[in-house]
């Protein structure tokens, strides 16, 4: 009995297999392709504009300080592999005004082509008690890394459409699929991507379109530094859990995910571990992907709720800590 249960499996599991080419797609190729980066000046973003530029991309580099892009398009010139390859700049705002994104996206594809891949990267991140926030940072957080993802999109799906073609990759954060100590703000900003993809996924795949959405660790970026600069001690500890990667690390996974059509990117063990945890209702790429949520989930939720145990103790330690030093501060 037990034999012809588990030769049944095995069974379906090759036959799952034997269909899966029907469910993954085709891969890009990058070589000739045009891929616009928002963000694309600094940090993740460039290392990202680079490693397709390695691989034969055409560029479009998008961001606010012109000072910040020339310098980056110089960076980026340095990996060509062919003299027809270009890299051109966009200076523009992506979060405030969708008429303008929408123009310099025209503009970039009459002078590039249509675009084959965009990569959603312009983002910033703030960190702090959720009473200590200015209030219009919510705000500001909310434009900057949602709608300034939903813009860009907005402005290149229909000529996608049009073409049956493309990857749109949303770069999100491991901070958009756990919600932690000091980022009541920024969170809720990354988590909101994950909606928008798994919406807009469902829309497009008759279209031949791929969604990822990307989920970095900290990754050790100009960005990061600034970030660090007024970060509570809790969310410094929190966060040491998954350590700090490098961006070009990132970029190469992301990029290496964005051209496979693969809807989840993870970064390190605990990305892994946090992208099959929260997988929920997400499209699957691979029968391996899903095979491997199957078996790990209720593992990997054990092990979350250890790691849970230890953030609360970390929250409630420095709370110790500080009320501790107040308490000497006034006996002085
Ligand atoms: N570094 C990290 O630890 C992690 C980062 N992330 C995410 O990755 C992305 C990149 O982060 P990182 O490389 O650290 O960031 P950086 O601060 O180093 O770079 C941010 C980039 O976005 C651009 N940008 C910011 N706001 C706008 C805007 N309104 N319009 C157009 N461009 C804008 C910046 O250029 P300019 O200011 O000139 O406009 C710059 O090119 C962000 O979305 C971040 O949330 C996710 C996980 C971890
Ligand atoms: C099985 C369960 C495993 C659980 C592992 C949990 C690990 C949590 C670590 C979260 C790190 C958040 C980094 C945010 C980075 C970011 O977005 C900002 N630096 C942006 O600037």
């Amino acid at each position: 009995m037990l034999l012809v249960v588990a030769a049944l499996i095995v069974a379906f599991v090759l036959l799952l297999y034997m269909i899966s080419p029907l469910i993954s797609p085709k891969p890009l190729k990058l070589n000739g392709a045009h891929v616009v980066v928002t963000g694309g000046s600094s940090g993740i973003g460039k290392c990202i504009a680079i490693e397709c530029y390695r691989q034969g991309a055409f560029i479009t580099l998008v961001a606010r300080d012109e000072a910040k892009l020339l310098q980056a398009k110089k960076d980026v010139e340095k990996y060509a592999i062919n003299d027809k390859q270009v890299v051109l700049c966009i200076s523009v705002d992506v979060s405030s005004d969708y008429s303008q994104v929408e123009s310099v996206i025209k503009q970039a594809q009459e002078k590039l082509g249509p675009v084959d891949m965009l990569v959603n990267c312009a983002g910033s991140s703030i960190s702090g008690k959720f009473e200590e926030v200015e209030v219009d940072r919510f705000k500001k957080l909310m434009e900057v890394n949602y709608l300034g993802s939903v813009y860009p999109t907005r402005a290149v799906i229909t000529t996608m459409k049009e073409r049956r073609m493309g990857r749109i990759m949303f770069v999100s954060s491991q901070a958009g699929q756990i919600g932690l100590f000091g980022y009541t703000a920024y969170s809720p900003s990354k988590f909101a991507l994950r909606g928008l993809a798994e919406s807009l996924q469902m829309e497009i795949k008759p279209y031949n379109i791929y969604v990822t959405v990307a989920y970095p660790p900290d990754t050790d970026t100009p960005g990061l530094a600034e970030e660090n600069k007024t970060k509570p001690l809790e969310t410094k500890l929190i966060s040491e859990t998954s350590g700090v990667c490098q961006p070009e690390q990132v970029a190469k996974i992301v990029v290496r995910d964005a051209v496979q059509g693969n809807f989840n990117s993870s970064v390190g063990p605990d990305g892994y571990m946090l992208s099959a945890l929260t997988c929920g209702m997400s499209p699957v790429t691979s029968i391996t992907e899903g095979l491997q949520q199957i078996i790990t989930m209720g593992l990997f939720r054990t092990i979350a709720l250890f790691y849970l145990g230890s953030f609360d103790s970390i929250v409630r330690r420095c709370m110790i800590q500080r009320e501790q030093s107040k308490a000497a501060d006034k006996r002085e």
